[in-house]
């Protein structure tokens, strides 16, 4: 087998032939059809846009999203209305920084899908947890209700407001507070994009355990609020293991400062897991403190075909035997998928004419280690037929073209017309079932049905039409929920639940679980006033 080329970064797109396999060079062709994703320019922020999760058609003329509360029909709870003199107040408290423009409003007050729409007429841009605590005690007062924003890039309706909650933008929290070289943890304010969080550790040597399709635009402080799972779960876990500590502002605008970096510390119950995945309900995170890995030597990206969704699981066990502790991804998608993303982006597909393709990542400290063991298992899982074709990337900017092909579906399912998004955890050998299943049920009234995801046992099952139809979200729902729950799965592996989905959550959690959640939010939020209509159904 020919050896992989070792001069640093600058490695070409590897080649690989032989007998049996044509892997194949397809760069150039690739940096001309590629484009690199732009995101809805944020009037808020001025860093870059590259990478940003992408909203490039829309953005400059949002189409009309009807109102949340009309769409769903939703009740306004009685909570105060914004007044001269609440505006007064915020005016007061953070001269400049409170935004009652309705032009400048409406892109926050709808969602990155375009899917919600709410009508707040106010949006506050704090500085400090300490200003945070100012605004929640008056809005506690007051019973204003608010609706903490990050980089508004959430999928279930979470990140807006439903009627006219006040918004607060973590935007302008994006400090670095500190950071450990020795432990490698990371102190930073709620509002630091993910991407800028990265590029940041990326000069010292480390990486955040954390990367996502929207890293561009999205802040660590909704990651950790809706608990962001991602591309690299499968390596670094998830945010409720690399979280150390946080500080967040309570209803009544009291700081609990849990800021600890301690790996360890078995003091009391560990009420920092509350917050994690709470979307905002329970309190707004204004700082994490979050363990870091050391940023990977050699970085390899392998981009596979196969015929069969069982085939895309023997590849992952044997990958995960002879791949192990250099993993660091193995996504999955259909040729449904890969269809949006040639079809409405443009983007080209490397190795044609299979059902199911792969993306494995393998990210380790010795070069030649890495590309001697990445060389086995590809000769295996070609010689043992679970693989028919495939691409490899070594060199950084070609691991991004192929990443590309994975990250941008979801923006390429935005074009292909109305959405119905499903975000499940099922054991993963019955991951691809639920979308043969759908499919058939569906027939020709939908679409598109596609599946795609995390071989942590995490479906995105998609379905598009042409425009929404109530006869066809009948016929999804609650078919998908009660297929997830026979396999005691979960109807929201990393989404959330947000508003569109806090309905079903009883498919997931018994009844007991939902009281106490019930309960602990009327103990930390006794009026009600954070982010409502959100994550649990009312209490009966
Ligand atoms: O849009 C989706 O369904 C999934 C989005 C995201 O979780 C992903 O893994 O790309
Ligand atoms: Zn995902």
């Amino acid at each position: 087998l020919p050896r992989w080329q070792m001069n640093g970064h600058k490695r070409p797109l590897a080649v690989w032939t032989s007998a049996t396999v044509q892997w194949t060079l397809k760069q150039k062709k690739l940096a001309e059809l590629y484009r690199i994703p732009m995101s809805r320019p944020s009037i808020l922020s001025g860093t870059s846009l590259l990478g940003k999760r992408a909203l490039s058609t829309t953005s400059s003329s949002p189409k009309e999203v009807m109102l949340t509360s009309e769409q769903y029909g939703v009740k306004r709870l009685p909570f105060s209305h914004v007044s001269d003199s609440d505006i007064a107040f915020f005016e007061h408290l953070i001269p400049g920084r409170v935004i009652t423009d309705p032009d400048e409003l409406r892109l926050f007050n709808v969602d990155w899908l375009q899917s919600v729409r709410g009508c707040s007429k106010m949006l506050l841009r704090p500085r400090t947890a300490a200003e945070i605590s100012e605004i929640l005690r008056y809005c506690n007062k007051r019973k204003l209700a608010v609706n903490p924003q990050g980089g508004n890039t959430g999928l279930v309706g979470g990140s807006v407001p439903v009627f006219d909650e006040i918004i607060i933008s973590t935007a302008l929290m994006n400090q670095v507070i500190s950071f450990n070289s020795v432990s490698g943890i990371l102190v930073c304010q709620a509002g630091c994009i993910l991407e800028n969080l990265n590029q940041y550790l990326e000069e010292l040597d480390f990486i955040m355990p954390l990367d996502l399709g929207a890293k561009g635009s999205c802040h660590i402080g909704g990651n950790v609020a809706t608990n962001a799972g991602g591309l690299r779960l499968l390596r670094y876990g998830s945010l409720r293991g690399t979280v150390l500590g946080l500080e967040v502002v309570l209803a009544d605008g009291s700081i609990l400062n849990c800021l600890a970096s301690l790996r360890k510390d078995n003091t009391g119950y560990d009420l920092k897991q509350l917050f994690i995945g709470s979307e905002g309900t329970l309190g707004i995170i204004t700082a994490v403190s979050i363990l870091c890995p050391r940023k990977p030597k050699s970085v390899n990206l392998v981009f596979l075909g196969c015929q069969s969704f069982s085939q895309v699981l023997g590849t992952f066990t044997t990958c995960k035997g002879m791949l192990g502790e250099i993993l660091s991804a193995y996504e999955f998608m259909d040729d449904k998928c890969m269809k949006l993303v040639e079809n409405h982006l443009k983007l080209s597909n490397p190795v044609t004419g299979n059902p199911f393709y792969i993306l494995i990542e393998t990210s380790g400290s010795n070069t030649v280690h890495d590309e001697e063991k990445l060389n086995n298992f590809l000769e295996h899982v070609m010689a043992s037929g679970l693989v028919t074709d495939g691409t490899v990337a070594t060199e950084d900017k070609k691991i991004k073209m192929l990443w590309s092909l994975r990250e941008r579906i979801t923006e390429a399912l935005t074009h292909d017309g109305c959405v119905y998004k499903y975000d499940l955890s099922l054991p993963v050998e019955r991951l691809y079932d639920l979308v043969i299943d759908t499919r058939a049920r569906l027939g020709k009234t939908a679409k598109n049905v596609v599946g795609y995801g995390h071989l942590d046992g995490n479906l995105h099952l998609n379905i598009t039409a042409e425009s929404y139809s109530h006869s066809l979200l009948d016929a999804i729902e609650p078919f998908v929920y009660e297929w997830t729950a026979q396999y005691n799965g979960s109807i929201s592996a990393e989404h959330g639940l947000g508003f569109k989905k806090k309905h079903y959550i009883q498919y997931s959690k018994p009844q007991e679980a939902v009281l106490l959640m019930q309960q602990v939010k009327a103990m930390l939020d006794p009026k009600g006033i954070l982010n409502p209509y959100k994550t649990l159904p009312a209490s009966s």
